[in-house]
């Protein structure tokens, strides 16, 4: 029976779930976890579910080499080494769609609030001050929403942001259909000039690291805001504090940072906490329970597919194969270098053990290969081992 280890308190639909499914030997970590402590939770997991705030690279992946499955309770993927993971023959599941509307819904909030200058009346409010005035706030009707990724929940943003009458326009690295009205523009300077609030939708990772740069800030109005639901590393910081300090920017509303706190004990700091114009919240975009809950059951699902039937649909990293109820007597599921030959040696050797193949499903992507087959008898020990053994064999599991 597989351990299965869930980090950052997964949704207790998680584990319904997959105790439903008669997968028991479950442990529930709260917390996110580095260095050690990862290594030592993982130490004996066959598979590990994770949200945004676990790293797992290259490294954790090489060490801990009983894992063979990995579910991200969450959208983004850029946590996990997923060229390792593939190396390694590892399949990486997310739930991509389960907390778009939560983000979306957030964002359009967020555009509000900092349009009306709600963060400094709040404060202000709080500190026992009363400035009621209209200066510097303004409707979000008609203003000019530029979207930096149109994706899921990019595309999603705009839509709620035109039912509030604002005109969108987005930028993309790829060619996207526009819904509604919004209007796509040929670069990123051109929507930040453009805009009144800029909101960011791109994937975490190198290709965007500091995506919002010092000088992409200086092309912004001064009296636009920014709002960042993404992942941290995609605005520069410093640039972002200097920017909103000498007023050439209005205000700002970020939920993901360069660096969060792993739990609830360990102090959040940034260089943003001192100013009133900026809304903080701790990475809570796709926090609602309607979320949670869908994704705790839905990547569970994935994971318990993978763990009965060895199935990769959806997989993020991986060749995908459909689900196929098991009926034959024997699953194998390997992974292999995708090079000439390894079916042919693999079905041999099953001929020479005498085994019917029941029925065999391959798929390959890039530099590997996936074979799912299914054979009339039981696998020997022996068999196992040869086909281990050969020389592009990757991993090879009995189900
Ligand atoms: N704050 C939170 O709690 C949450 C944050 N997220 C983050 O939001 C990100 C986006 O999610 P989805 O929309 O579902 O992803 P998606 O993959 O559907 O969309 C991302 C879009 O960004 C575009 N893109 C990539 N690089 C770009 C660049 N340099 N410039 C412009 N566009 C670029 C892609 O072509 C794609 O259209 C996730 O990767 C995740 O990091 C997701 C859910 C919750
Ligand atoms: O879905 C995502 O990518 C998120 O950023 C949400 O992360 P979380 O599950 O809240 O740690």
């Amino acid at each position: 029976m597989a351990k299965i280890v869930l980090l950052e308190k997964i949704h207790a639909s998680a584990v319904e779930h997959l105790k439903n499914e008669g997968f028991d030997d479950i442990l529930q970590i709260p917390s996110a976890l580095t260095g050690n402590d990862l290594l030592d939770a993982l130490a004996d997991a066959d598979v590990v579910g994770i949200r945004s705030g676990t790293q797992v690279s290259a490294d954790v992946l090489n060490t801990v080499s009983h894992l063979r499955a990995i579910g991200c309770f969450c959208i983004g993927t850029n946590q996990v080494n997923l060229t390792a993971a593939t190396a390694l023959g590892i399949p990486v599941f997310n739930a991509p769609f389960s907390n778009t509307r939560s983000v979306a819904e957030l964002v359009i909030a967020q555009a509000i609030l900092l349009l009306r200058r709600i963060p400094e009346k709040n404060a202000l409010t709080h500190r026992g001050k009363w400035d009621k005035t209209a200066q510097g706030a303004y409707e979000v009707r008609n203003k000019v929403l530029g979207i930096v990724g149109y994706g899921n929940i990019g595309a999603q943003v705009g839509i709620l942001a035109e039912s509030v009458g604002m005109r969108v326009h987005y930028y993309d690295v790829e060619s996207k259909l526009p819904l509604g009205n919004a209007k796509p523009v040929t670069s990123l300077e051109e929507l930040l000039a453009l805009a009144d609030v800029v909101t960011l939708h791109v994937p975490g990772g190198s290709a965007t690291e500091n995506l919002i740069n010092r000088d992409r800030l200086a092309v912004m109005k001064p009296s636009t805001v920014l709002i960042n639901a993404s992942r941290g590393g995609v605005v520069e910081i410093d640039a972002l504090h200097d920017a909103l300090i000498e007023k050439r920017l209005a205000g700002a509303a970020l939920d993901v940072f360069p660096v969060e706190p792993r739990n609830e004990t360990e102090e959040f700091t940034s260089p943003l906490r001192e100013l009133d114009n900026v809304i903080l919240t701790p990475h809570i975009g796709g926090s609602t329970e309607e979320a949670q809950e869908n994704i705790g059951r839905e990547v569970a699902d994935k994971l318990v597919r993978f763990l009965k039937a060895g199935t990769t649909r959806w997989a993020v990293n991986f060749p995908e194969i459909r689900h196929v109820e098991k009926d034959a007597q024997s699953r194998i599921l390997h992974v292999h270098r995708n090079e000439p030959g390894v079916i042919a040696r693999m079905n041999a050797d099953f001929a020479e053990a005498g085994l019917n193949i029941v029925a065999q499903h391959l798929q390959t992507k890039g530099s590997i290969g996936y074979v799912i087959t299914d054979v009339d008898a039981a696998i020997s020990d022996a068999l196992l081992q040869k086909l281990r053994s050969e020389p592009a064999t990757i991993r090879c599991d009995l189900i």
